[in-house]
């Protein structure tokens, strides 16, 4: 039986498994065994072909956004309008089939924003250029999943299934669970909460099915085994996701306003301009960017040369900018995310 097969084997034993206490151990295998399939399924194949998977567009700016989403949902649409980068969009599916770059400025900050081939079900397994695609989506900061407001939620739940498996996970942070493989001395486990979804004995089962049978486990929050496999991975990407839902000038104004309620959402019109200047305010929030406006003793500071930095970013960071000789003058006070990490030096 091929991998793709075995997948599909499990995933429908789970769906018929019956979720209660006396199956949880089952359940918890099944998954870790899905997990592992998915993992071989995801490794590099040995053909020269499948080499350096995903799209090669560097880097830049302040942060990345791909565009996730089925085709003609309006992506390449939503480049051309935000950014000076034109990308041909046609009523026919498929019309962009590479990685298409462009640069939206906001607030002083450059973002990268990606326009990318549409998706479908099963792009996770190789379909069209799913892989390539979802390869350029574990390298951005955020991702836009784009849909088409007539199409209902379908489409979103189809492709939020194909980012999961592939390791994604949009919207949740990282399980707080301390995992450390051991050389001896079986599994130490412990929690600081009390569990509803994991016990000492699943996470044993789950462990021993990835041949690991010394470690330490501290579970700090109440995680499900799912999280739990998760952090036996490792390999996962934590990533916001806005969900855009384009075309609103082909829907009520009931449905609009269903969509625009919903979390993470915004509802726009790539065709008539509605709502474009929310979803920047948005993207700006879900990037986590701070500017930061250096001055020199005695003047005023400089608020048409902003430096961009994620939250949490220190002086150090500052200094690897090359604005070293300002950073020593810092605006005062200093804000609150800004810890001094150590002398800086002076150019
Ligand atoms: N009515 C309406 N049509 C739109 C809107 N935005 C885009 N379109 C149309 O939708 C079609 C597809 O747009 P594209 O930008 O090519 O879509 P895409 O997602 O890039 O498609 P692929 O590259 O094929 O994946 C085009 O005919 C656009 O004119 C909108 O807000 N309203
Ligand atoms: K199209
Ligand atoms: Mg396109």
């Amino acid at each position: 039986m091929g991998i793709l097969e075995k997948i599909s084997e499990i995933e429908k034993e789970i769906a018929r498994t019956q979720k209660n206490k006396a199956t949880e151990y089952h359940l918890g295998l099944l998954k870790a065994k899905l997990a592992k399939y998915r993992a071989q399924l995801l490794e590099p194949s040995k053909s020269a072909s499948s080499k350096g998977e995903g799209f090669d567009v560097m880097k830049s700016g302040d942060a990345r956004v791909a565009l996730i989403g089925f085709p003609s949902v309006g992506k390449s649409t939503f480049l051309s309008l935000m950014t000076s980068t034109a990308s041909e969009a046609a009523s026919y599916e498929f019309t962009t089939l590479t990685c298409i770059p462009g640069v939206i400025e906001y607030k002083g900050a450059n973002i990268q924003l990606l326009d990318l081939p549409g998706i479908i079900e099963g792009a996770a397994q190789g379909k069209g250029r799913g892989r390539q695609v979802i390869a350029v989506a574990r390298t951005a900061d955020v991702v836009i999943m784009m849909l088409d407001a007539t199409k209902g939620e379908v489409q979103r739940s189809l492709l939020e299934k194909e980012l999961e498996s592939v390791g994604i996970r949009l919207n949740k942070h990282k399980p707080n669970i301390y995992f450390k493989p051991r050389k001896g001395g079986g599994v130490s486990f412990n929690s600081t909460v009390t569990l509803t979804q994991c016990s000492e004995k699943l996470v044993q089962l789950i462990l021993h099915e990835y041949k690991i049978f010394n470690a330490e486990v501290l579970f700090r929050e109440d995680c499900s085994p799912d999280e739990f496999i998760d952090v036996i991975v490792g390999n996962r990407v934590y990533m916001p996701c806005l969900y855009v839902y384009n075309k609103i000038d082909q829907i009520s104004m009931e449905e609009v306003d269903r969509l625009a309620r919903k979390p993470n959402s915004v509802v726009i019109s790539c065709g008539m301009k509605l709502n474009l200047d929310y979803l920047l305010e948005m993207l700006w929030e879900y990037l986590a960017l701070t500017c930061i406006y250096t001055k020199k003793r005695g003047q005023r500071p400089d608020f048409t040369d902003a430096i961009i930095l994620r939250k949490g970013a220190s002086v150090e960071h500052v200094a690897q900018r090359g604005r070293l000789h300002f950073c020593l003058e810092l605006c005062d006070p200093a804000p609150s995310f800004m810890k001094i990490v150590g002398p800086c030096r002076s150019r």
